[in-house]
């Protein structure tokens, strides 16, 4: 059962193993009937040229199940494929040139568009320098246009789908407002930090950031003006941390920051310099010192994310608690 939710969770999180392991099922399902014809035939080549086939094929998948690394079977596979669009052309004639269409389609979903491109012009190049193509002069013009045309509609749709994607990711991990990393991408830097100070032993420390009173702000200039404090503060919060730092918008007036390779002296310094900046350049548009509350927490050896925040959250409120304008970090207090 666990199995089954791990399958399909890597199958629908990883587009290149998706990619990988729908070339295996086009193969085994579209090829292995073949190889029976051609052994009942006796085209002894075409059957070995076919085996070739799938069994790369297959063999790029299983290496990508196994590694979990896609980068490498697909960049091989994608040269394999134009290779075998060569073979198939030199050994099938007419019949094998047809292949040469998916050959580039499948290029263009399994490597970036610019090696796909080199590929399938490539493999044009190659078949005609031996000769490959039949037909007559204008067969082999035709055929050479709609490949040409082929790999040029690829490059310009792959280009469409990397800036959509771009701007999908943009809009995934960045908040709407302040344009800061959001609380998604929050989750997402945790864990890498999680993993990377149980590998290296580097320190990572959280700050929460709340601001104090910001309710009377919305009262009293409308939503608006709260809106923009809160750009204000977090063009001030990034102009100060370091920049292996991140600012993330947590929620509401809450902002989160991820410090780097920081030890307790460090994060209570660095939440207290950024409290003190607050206090002095952020204002209400009447003019008041608009202030923060701050907690914090350095991650423990093992512990969960949601531990490691439930600390630097709690923190937060002893701040809050005592008076506001605080800084509270974990047991220490400041
Ligand atoms: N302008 C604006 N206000 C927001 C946004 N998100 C949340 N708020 C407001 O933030 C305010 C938070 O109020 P409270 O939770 O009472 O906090 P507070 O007034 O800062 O009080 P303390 O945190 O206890 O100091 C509410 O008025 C929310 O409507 C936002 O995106 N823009």
């Amino acid at each position: 059962m666990n199995r089954a939710r791990n399958i399909r969770h890597r199958l629908t999180t990883d587009f290149q193993l998706a990619i990988l392991s729908l070339m295996g099922a086009i193969a085994l399902i579209g090829i292995t009937p073949f190889l029976f014809v051609r052994a009942a035939n006796g085209e002894w080549y075409a059957f070995v040229v076919d085996l070739l086939i799938e069994t790369v094929i297959l063999g790029c998948m299983l290496r990508a199940w196994l590694t979990g690394k896609t980068h490498g079977p697909s960049l091989f596979l994608a040269y394999f494929i134009g290779a075998g669009a060569v073979a198939a052309i030199s050994a099938l004639g007419v019949a094998g040139q047809y292949w040469y269409f998916p050959a580039v389609v499948a290029c263009f979903f399994l490597v970036h568009r610019h090696h796909a491109l080199g590929i399938a012009l490539g493999t044009l190049l190659v078949v005609l320098a031996l000769g490959s193509l039949v037909g007559d002069a204008s067969d082999i013009a035709s055929f050479c246009v709609t490949g040409i045309v082929c790999a040029f509609l690829g490059y310009v749709f792959a280009f469409r789908t990397e800036v959509q994607r771009q701007q999908l990711e943009v809009l995934a991990t960045k908040d709407a407002l302040t344009a800061t990393f959001n609380r998604h991408a929050l989750l997402d830097e945790l864990e890498r930090a999680r993993r990377v100070h149980a590998r290296d032993k580097v320190g990572f420390g959280i700050l929460v950031l709340d601001l104090d009173y910001f309710k009377s702000i919305n009262d009293q200039y409308g939503h608006l003006a709260g809106d923009k404090v809160l750009v204000e503060l977090a063009r001030l919060l990034e102009k100060h941390i370091r920049k292996n730092d991140r600012l993330f918008r947590y929620g509401g007036e809450e902002f989160v920051i991820l410090a780097h390779d920081v030890d307790e002296g460090a994060l209570i310094a660095m939440a207290d310099k950024l409290r003190v900046q607050v206090e002095t350049c952020l204002r209400s548009p009447g003019g008041a010192a608009v202030t923060v509350s701050i907690g914090g927490s350095l991650l423990r050896p093992d512990e969960s994310i949601d531990q490691w925040f439930a600390r630097a959250d709690a923190a937060l409120y002893a701040s809050k608690g005592s008076g506001r304008n605080r800084v509270t970090v974990d047991s220490a207090h400041y």
